[in-house]
């Protein structure tokens, strides 16, 4: 049995982890913790890996304290900048064995989106990605679209592709979305979503649609149990649940 603990666990995330986690033959929730309890409960509770649904603004300070202290990670909260993964990187090679995966998204079908897009990329003249989620929302682009405009834009780049085509020289501000290393992100803020994606490829006569849709947060729970049970064994940072998945 793997000892779990969950951080942000009244949250909408935390709450549905506990359940999965509870739910698992071959894991054990020893703590629920939100904000304001004490992460010595972690230790008194023998906690191996913790599962963090928390905000970008606090997740770094849980996750040095967890580093410090012996336990795994498995990430789910947004807000990873480079300089956020070198911190981690560097902590993580202080520590003795500690793994950190840090997942933009745990659904595998947003996972396989990511991977179809960044194959088809460098194919297409035009990429644009749209996102759409929740109105609860608090950051903006997701970082799932964030990551899906890096993987895009290295392929685009190790395939040599030209920078996309965009006459636009006026207009209203913000009209074009958020440049994510060269690709336009759109974001909507929507009553009744979840967590959408859809990536739009073009070229001459043609364009290619490839769209993801989690209509509810069980479609994560997946990913996280395998992210669960595969940091235990993987020391060191990963980014991205595909390095968990046999993709090739
Ligand atoms: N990687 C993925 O597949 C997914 C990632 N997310 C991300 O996960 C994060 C959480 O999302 P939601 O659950 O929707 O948000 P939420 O707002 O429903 O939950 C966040 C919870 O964290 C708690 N919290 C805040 N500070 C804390 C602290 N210092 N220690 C412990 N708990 C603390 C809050 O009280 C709240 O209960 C967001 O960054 C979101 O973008 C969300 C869905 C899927
Ligand atoms: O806040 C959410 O809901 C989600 N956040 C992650 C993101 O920002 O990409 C993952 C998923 O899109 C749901």
């Amino acid at each position: 049995m793997i000892k779990v603990a969950v951080l942000g666990a009244k949250g909408k995330m935390g709450a549905q982890t506990c359940q999965a986690v509870e739910a698992s033959d071959d894991l054990e929730l020893v703590a629920a913790l939100d904000q304001g309890d004490d992460l010595d409960e972690l230790t008194t509770a023998k906690a191996e890996v913790v599962v963090d649904f928390t905000r970008p603004e606090v997740v770094m300070d849980n996750l040095g304290w967890c580093i410090g202290h012996g336990i795994h990670a498995v990430v789910g909260t947004t807000g990873f900048t480079e300089e956020r993964l070198a911190t981690l990187r560097s902590q993580l090679e202080a520590s003795s064995g500690m793994g950190v995966l840090i997942a933009p998204n745990f659904s595998i079908g947003a996972v396989l989106m990511m991977q179809f897009a960044a194959k088809a990329a460098p194919y297409y003249e035009s990429v644009e990605i749209i996102e759409l989620h929740h109105p609860d929302k608090v950051d903006a682009p997701s970082g799932t679209a964030q990551r899906t405009a890096q993987l895009i834009a290295e392929a685009r780049q190790t395939a040599g592709s030209a920078p996309n085509p965009d006459a636009t020289s006026t207009g209203i501000e913000g009209a074009r979305g958020a440049d994510v290393d060269g690709i336009p992100v759109h974001s909507v803020r929507l009553r009744g979503l979840v967590a959408h994606q859809e990536v739009l490829l073009g070229d001459v006569g043609e364009t290619l649609s490839i769209r993801h849709d989690s209509m509810h947060r069980e479609s994560f729970m997946a990913g996280v149990l395998l992210g669960v049970r595969k940091i235990v064994g993987t020391p060191g940072l990963t980014v991205g649940l595909e390095h968990f998945m046999d993709l090739s």
